[in-house]
């Protein structure tokens, strides 16, 4: 077992990784609440489960280790009663209960489980029909409070382990979400990487107390000195100054360029690794949709400033050139998504045909339906392993977006 954290590329052979295996939260997706917890369909849940075990099982045949952020939770925060009650007193006030009748219920019926049944009934949700409290506050009888069917929402987006946090380098960052339906996420991140045992010391280049936001399927580890994020709808530019500069500080880190890529805010591509992922030292998948009609986009290089600057940064609009300068390349193989096809390209973005994760260099795992992607790939050079996609696809995410890289060989 390797202790703690080493992400120096997005391609090093895969090692170790957290998952999540998708449970009775993606059950509680209603059609009323679907928008709100960030689906477009409510997943066969059945179905859900045997396609994640089939993709952690490649991950496994492959030479991975796949831990389980639940069970991580439940080791660390049974790690005492103190530590426990904290984490629990953090998520209800999160929600918005404060001492008061609602809160103490809530904690009682909480802290009366099992530290597993806890963690499972947190992600899947609290009903509120599984307590009897008696209340007579307006907002349970009247407004948008009383329509909601829990006291605390489901959690559905949690099998898509990229987002709460990311490692990078020796660390890791704790993200702090766009969304409310992702927030408690990395409240779990946050008492795994204090309280786990595997994870002491390791640096935190960022936390989740920020106003401002980022999330994992943002940020791409390039290099051993480059980390690309984008600038997106989850991903604000503030957070990346703020990010790149504790790089710069930070003698534990080993970064000294941050390539930020400008992307269309919305929920297709909510994150850059939905358009944009690393196969190879020199190949790249990339959706076209994310050019303007020129083929140009905002990129941003950003260095450690002089002259008392915080930071200088560098303004391109060939994404090529921009990575071929960060990476010092000649050549770069940017492989479309649907070979380029004004149908194609966007019908397989939309179930990430561009979200690839990398278990070595020049070897892939994606989602079967892709197979246009997919066969232009092979013709690449890639090696692809293909995983079942009927169910999960439907939370828009891919074998990138589910699996959290924490060990990789170096390359
Ligand atoms: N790394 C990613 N691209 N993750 C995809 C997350 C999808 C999820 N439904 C959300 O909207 O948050």
């Amino acid at each position: 077992m390797n202790k703690g954290i080493q992400v120096n590329s997005e391609i090093g052979k895969l090692k170790s990784v957290l998952l999540h295996r998708p449970g009775a939260e993606v059950e509680n997706i209603t059609p009323d609440t679907m928008q709100d917890l960030l689906f477009d369909d409510i997943p066969f849940l059945k179905i859900a489960q045997k396609e994640h075990d089939y993709f952690a099982q490649v991950l496994r045949d492959n030479g991975a280790e796949t831990l389980y952020i639940e069970d991580l939770a439940v080791e660390a925060l049974d790690k005492s009663e103190e530590i426990k009650k904290n984490f629990l007193t953090t998520l209800l006030t999160e929600h918005g209960y404060r001492h008061g009748r609602t809160f103490e219920e809530l904690q009682a019926y909480l802290s009366g489980m099992s530290t597993k049944d806890m963690v499972t009934k947190i992600y899947a949700g609290v009903r509120k029909n599984e307590l009897d409290i008696k209340r007579s506050t307006l907002s349970d009888m009247a407004g948008s409070d009383a329509e909601n069917l829990f006291y605390l929402n489901p959690l559905p987006n949690a099998y898509f382990t990229r987002d709460p946090q990311a490692s990078i380098g020796v660390g890791m960052t704790i993200n702090r979400m766009t969304f409310p339906a992702r927030q408690p996420e990395s409240l779990i991140t946050e008492y795994v990487m204090a309280h786990h045992p595997r994870f002491e010391g390791t640096p935190i280049w960022r936390d989740r107390n920020h106003t401002t936001r980022i999330e994992g399927g943002d940020e791409l580890v390039l290099s051993k000195n480059v980390v690309a994020i984008g600038v997106s709808e989850r991903t604000s530019s503030k957070s990346i100054q703020q990010l790149a500069k504790e790089f710069f500080r930070n003698p534990a880190s080993t970064f000294d360029t941050v390539l930020a890529v400008e992307i269309p805010h919305n929920h297709a591509m909510m994150h850059l690794d939905t358009v944009f992922t690393m196969i190879n030292h020199d190949q790249f998948t990339v959706f076209p949709g994310i050019f303007h009609g020129d083929g140009s986009i905002n990129t941003f290089i950003i260095k450690p400033g002089k002259d008392g600057e915080e930071v200088e940064i560098e303004h391109l609009t060939d994404l090529e050139k921009a990575l071929k300068k960060v990476l010092n390349l000649s050549e770069l193989d940017l492989i479309e998504c649907g070979n380029g096809d004004p149908i194609v390209a966007p019908r397989e973005q939309w179930n990430d045909g561009s979200n690839t994760l990398a278990i070595a260099p020049g070897e892939i795992v994606t989602y079967d339906r892709n197979y246009v992607t997919i066969e232009l790939l092979k013709q690449h050079g890639v090696k692809v392993h293909e995983i079942l996609s009927s169910e999960l696809a439907r939370g828009r995410g891919g074998a990138r977006c589910m699996s959290q890289p924490i060990w990789r060989d170096e390359i």
